[in-house]
């Protein structure tokens, strides 16, 4: 694979986003901790340094030995970067006395910067910062200014090293994206040939040769990044790729069999496991949300060896990992605190003896996707609203029982039909019901009812990260609920979750 951009996090919470827009631009870019960067840098045709919560004035904060760098590769320091380099350059950075937070505007850029090509008068600029660089270092000169911020901008002569005290990064800098481009273009001259079709293609032939005429088995899911992973494997390796689409009971409502049909006409060898009652024997009586998730997990992990066990001579295990994975594992922070135990295959335990393959792992959700476009994959399946893997057990508040997941699946169909039929499926993030661990009084038909509760959820997000309930039409949620009460047996009370996240999660445990 192509190495373009190098770009180094010192932990900042939009190291991320400057990922994202360098490969918007077609440019293949990786993160790396400013403390762990690769040693060869031939592969790399420019540097990006990001911010940091910290202050370059603070002992502990990171300063790395940037001499292998700087003034071999063209370098944009951003934020933290560019006061970095003012603190230990011959320059000065010092606490600002007012806050330098949100919006902003170039209120001076020097004349005939190619960093500034076509970037308007007074551009908006986003600030995020309480240090500011009070003196440049030496052999540097001004470029932009803002009305609170004197260096906005700087560059160093003799150098191709460019350092801004904003965010291009951030969607609110107007014209960020165009200085990104002028500065990896125009200036560092790296190429814009990083498309779904180039990766393809890359792919496959890296695969084929990793891979020769070895055995690979992979979990599908059903899922976006497990299914797009199998079918660029499918190409690269064909029939020696053995795919295993486990039932673990707490599917959709025909999911198993619905899956398995998608599938069939897509050339890749899938083998379907119905496991539906040894997962179900094996959370019978657990209310613990934790003990639920690891226990699918476990059982998750033996079915899965069971069956790789019956591919004779199987050399490899293949992952839809994808880059976010990758990044949370690695990033300055470390792994952070453990809200949920997210259950993956990946995590599979050392007596498997199986090689990891993961041809996802350098891309975004959204690159998955276009990816996915790029191999012919249905739009519908690419469209699929993310599915926890622990599945509707996570959404069953309390114990589980067969009866349970029933009314569960049941409640689900009515509204994901629903949201399909009013055309609001696509315009949510994801969406479910929750079965709740109560029961409320009724009146149907003149008789008293005493029965379960169900919680929808629908909800807008771009990563799962952070969300937001969605203000679902009120004739919506009138139609759903009725339909809901009258035509599954056991419920007969719908409420709507109104909570974001954070401070609640998308899903209920
Ligand atoms: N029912 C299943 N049968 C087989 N493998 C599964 C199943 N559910 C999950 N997996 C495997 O576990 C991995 C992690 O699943 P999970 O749903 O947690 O991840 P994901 O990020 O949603 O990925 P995907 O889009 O592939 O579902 C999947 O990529 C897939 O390889
Ligand atoms: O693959 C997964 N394995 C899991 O164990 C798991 N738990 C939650 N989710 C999904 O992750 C996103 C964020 O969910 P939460 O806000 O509930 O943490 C939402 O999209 C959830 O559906 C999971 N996905
Ligand atoms: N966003 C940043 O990189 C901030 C840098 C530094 N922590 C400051 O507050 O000035
Ligand atoms: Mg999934």
């Amino acid at each position: 694979m192509q190495h373009n951009v190098l770009i180094l996090d010192f932990g900042s919470q939009y190291t991320q986003l400057i990922a994202r827009r360098v490969r918007e631009l077609n440019i293949f870019c990786e993160i790396f901790p400013y403390n762990h960067f690769p040693s060869d840098l031939s592969p790399y045709k420019a540097v990006i340094l990001g911010g940091s919560p910290f202050s370059v004035r603070a002992e502990d904060a990171p300063h790395p030995d940037l001499s292998q760098i700087r003034g071999k590769l063209p370098m944009l320091a951003v934020c933290y970067g560019a006061q970095y380099l003012a603190h230990f350059s011959g320059g000065e950075v010092a606490a600002s006395n007012t806050r330098e937070y949100g919006r902003a505007n170039l209120s001076y850029i020097k004349e005939n910067e190619v960093f500034f090509n076509g970037v308007s008068e007074n551009s908006q600029v986003w600030m995020s910062h309480s240090d500011s660089i009070k003196a440049l270092p030496t052999n540097a000169v001004k470029l932009a200014s803002t009305h609170d911020v004197e260096f906005a901008a700087y560059k160093i002569e003799g150098e191709t090293t460019y350092a801004i005290q904003y965010h291009p990064e951030v969607f609110h800098s107007t014209d960020g994206s165009k200085m990104l481009k002028n500065f990896l273009v125009d200036i560092a001259d790296v190429p814009q040939n990083f498309t779904p079709g180039a990766f393809v293609e890359e792919m496959v032939a890296e695969l084929k040769e990793k891979l020769g005429n070895d055995k690979v088995v992979l979990g599908l899911s059903g899922g976006v990044d497990s299914t797009v992973a199998a079918v660029l494997l499918n190409k690269a390796i064909g029939q020696n790729l053995y795919c295993v689409f486990v039932n673990n009971g707490l599917l959709r409502k025909n999911e198993f069999e619905n899956v398995l049909d998608q599938y069939k006409g897509m050339g890749l060898n899938v083998k379907g496991v119905d496991a539906g009652d040894r997962f179900l024997s094996e959370l019978a009586g657990i209310s613990d949300p934790e003990t639920k998730r690891k226990t699918i997990g476990r059982v998750f992990i033996e079915v899965f060896d069971d069956e790789s066990h019956l591919i004779e001579d199987v050399k490899w295990l293949a992952q839809g990992t994808i880059y976010p994975d990758v990044i949370e594992s690695v990033s300055v922070k470390g792994p952070s605190a453990t809200i949920k135990s997210h259950h993956n295959v990946g995590g599979l335990p050392d007596y498997m003896k199986l090689q990891i393959v993961e041809p996802l792992r350098m891309l975004f959700k959204d690159e998955v996707r276009r990816v996915g476009a790029t191999l012919g994959i249905d739009p519908e399946l690419l469209g699929r609203h993310p599915f926890p893997g622990p599945g509707l057990s996570i959404r069953i508040l309390g114990d589980i029982t067969p009866e349970k997941v029933q009314i569960l699946q049941d409640v689900d169909a009515v509204f994901i039909d629903g949201l399909k039929s009013w055309g609001l499926y696509d315009k949510v993030w994801q969406a479910g019901a929750i079965l709740l661990p109560v029961n409320s009084v009724g009146v149907m038909g003149d008789e008293r009812t005493y029965e379960k509760v169900v919680a929808l959820r629908a909800v807008e997000s771009t990563d799962g990260m952070t969300a937001d309930w969605v203000h679902l039409p009120y004739d919506f949620l009138m139609k759903v609920s009725n339909d809901i009460i009258n035509k599954v047996k056991g419920v007969n009370r719908v409420v709507y979750d109104i909570s974001s996240k954070p401070p609640a999660t998308i899903e209920w445990e």
